[in-house]
């Protein structure tokens, strides 16, 4: 769902805000015609008992007027929920991908905010304004066409105050909005790498850096609310003009015009106050309406059109058959980062991924298991797309180990439930964590599987969090499993624990694929693919594939002796 069609889905309630609107700003002719009838009638005719009764109806009326006021202000919180309410869900999802492929917007949750003030706040409420604008001057006409041509010379300027108020500060503020995320982002960065930017003395450097953006967001700051400021002085000036003309020339007109009355007098110094200041609030809401133009576009522009947004078909689970084809892949059209992968594996064979360094094999996991979108060729899992594939409908089928952990703030449990209901799932977690071969190493943390695992897993060690991060992969006996670098932090002891885990996942059917730099680990591998450059250089069966690569001792050449083959070696 996008922002438009959210808002063409909450018509209801524009409908109920119109008419509420209308009621509201009828009853705001209240007061002024209070003044007229007071001065025209009850004064003339000196009646007590007149002045009582016409006080309590518009005392009535008064308060029929703030109790509308009152819904109506609830009316518009409500719409602000229900948009919000809606596109949460589509923002989240759409963010988190976007991330995942390197291009994310981390500040659509900001926008969504900004598009939730607008509608729920003043923003709103003055456009509902506007049409009344006419009306009252309509009534001003009726009064006398003078008056009417003051409250709508005055108008003309404020509308001119506010076009010129956006075109000076809108370059500013836009880069001032730009400038202050660039400088919250870095700071971001800064805090993430604190051990770093100590150890290495690097904070004067970081320090200055941030600065510098940090001066330049606040620069453009100071220069927007400058001109605002004076843009604002200027509309003071204009309004208190306005009132000392409008009484200045119902003055006259009483003095010499036949009809008009003090009466009128008072009560169209009111209205013209009350016609302009539905452009006041306009005024006033013009930066929050700018914004929220902005943020509104930026929303509809991530949200449309997004296959993957919708509902993915649900598959029962997967035996395992995998294959790879044709596969391209790039992050922008310059540099590919994969190209001409074509291979398939038969459920329950184990492929171990070999290749230099930035030679794709992430790149490949990362496609495998659905995270990034194949630019040309696809992905299958017997038979079905990876990527269609909802995540929520797969991933429960599927084990990723990624190099970087990615553990979340909870306990050690949650994160091997992959922050579900561990502790409704307790037995699953367990087992996961013994086929993980860390469930000794768990047992021994302070709280065991209770354990605050810190930001990031932070209080664990990076061994501690790789076994965790394993046993996440293996939650739920998933039927197709990634392990990018499973073994990087281990040990020796957790590494044969790796070893005999895959033999097991292997009985059991399971497809396993391991990019390693490491020989050993690929000893169980059925298949081996070769990648150097991002082309498929190798793949077939492991003791034909170590023929090729000139070996006799049963273990694969290290990866640093692979590039030397070539790209021209197809498989
Ligand atoms: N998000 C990204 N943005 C830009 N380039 C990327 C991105 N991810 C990967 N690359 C590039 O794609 C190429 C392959 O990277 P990848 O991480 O897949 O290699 P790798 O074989 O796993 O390397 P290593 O063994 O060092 O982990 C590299 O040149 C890398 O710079």
């Amino acid at each position: 769902m996008t922002p438009r069609e959210v808002v063409s889905n909450c018509r209801g309630f524009f409908f109920y805000l119109a008419i509420f609107s209308f009621v509201v700003n009828l009853f705001a002719l209240a007061t002024p015609l209070y003044m007229m009838t007071v001065f025209d009638r009850v004064l003339t005719s000196r009646s007590n008992s007149t002045l009582m009764v016409i006080t309590l109806i518009f005392m009535f009326a008064l308060a029929i007027q703030a109790v509308l006021e009152s819904l109506r202000s609830r009316l518009f919180k409500q719409l602000g929920d229900t948009i919000y309410s809606k596109l949460r869900q589509p923002v989240f999802d759409t963010i988190l991908r976007f991330k995942r492929q390197g291009e994310g917007d981390k500040h659509a949750m900001e926008d969504l905010d900004i598009i939730k003030n607008f509608m729920s706040g003043v923003g709103l409420k003055a456009a509902f304004e506007i049409p009344w604008i006419p009306v009252f001057l309509l009534v001003l006409w009726a009064f006398h066409p003078a008056l009417c041509m003051i409250a709508v010379g005055t108008s003309v300027v404020l509308f001119a105050l506010t076009w010129l108020e956006d075109v000076i500060t809108s370059k500013n503020q836009k880069e001032a909005n730009l400038k202050q995320r660039e400088s919250n982002d870095l700071m971001g960065h800064i805090l993430k790498n604190a051990e770093v930017v100590g150890a290495l003395a690097m904070q004067e450097n970081v320090q200055s850096r941030w600065s510098k953006v940090n001066d330049q967001y606040l620069e453009q700051a100071r220069i927007t609310l400058q001109r605002v400021g004076t843009i604002i002085s200027v509309s003071f000036f204009v309004k208190q003009v306005l009132h000392i003309l409008a009484m200045g020339t119902a003055a006259y007109l009483v003095i010499n015009v036949q009809g008009v009355t003090s009466g009128v007098m008072i009560a169209s110094t009111m209205l013209m106050g009350r016609a302009i200041s539905p452009i006041l609030n306009v005024l006033g809401a013009w930066r929050s309406f700018l914004n929220f133009r902005l943020s509104y576009a930026r929303l509809e522009e991530l949200l449309k059109d997004r296959l993957w947004m919708n509902e993915g078909l649900r598959h029962a689970p997967p035996e395992g058959h995998l294959s790879v084809e044709s596969l391209l892949f790039f992050l922008d059209r310059d540099r590919t980062i994969l190209n001409g992968v074509n291979f398939k594996l038969e459920a329950g064979e184990v492929l171990g991924v070999i290749g230099s360094s930035g030679s794709g094999k992430s790149s490949l996991a990362r496609l495998m298991v659905g995270i990034y979108q194949p630019s040309d060729g696809s992905v299958r899992l017997d038979g079905a797309d990876i990527f269609h594939w909802a995540q929520h409908g797969l991933g429960e089928h599927i084990g990723y180990l990624p190099q970087e952990q990615q553990l979340f703030p909870g306990s050690v449990a949650e994160n091997i439930a992959r922050m579900g209901d561990a502790y409704g799932k307790v037995a699953d977690v367990v087992q996961a964590a013994k086929r993980a071969g860390a469930h000794d190493m768990i047992l021994r943390l302070p709280k065991g599987y209770d354990t605050d695992i810190g930001v990031a897993g932070n209080k664990l060690s990076g061994g501690q969090r790789q076994l965790v991060a394993f046993a996440r992969a293996l939650f739920g006996r998933p039927r197709f499993i990634v392990l990018d670098e499973p073994n990087t932090f281990l040990d020796g002891q957790s590494e044969l624990v790796l070893l005999a885990t895959v033999r097991d996942l292997k009985a059991e059917g399971a497809t396993v694929v391991i990019v390693s730099h490491k020989p050993s680990l690929l000893q169980d591998a059925d298949k081996i693919l070769v990648l150097g450059q991002g082309k498929q250089l190798m793949f077939g069966p492991r003791e034909e594939i170590m023929r090729r690569l000139g070996h006799v001792s049963g273990v694969v050449a290290p990866a640093s002796e692979i590039p030397a083959l070539g790209s021209g070696i197809a498989a």
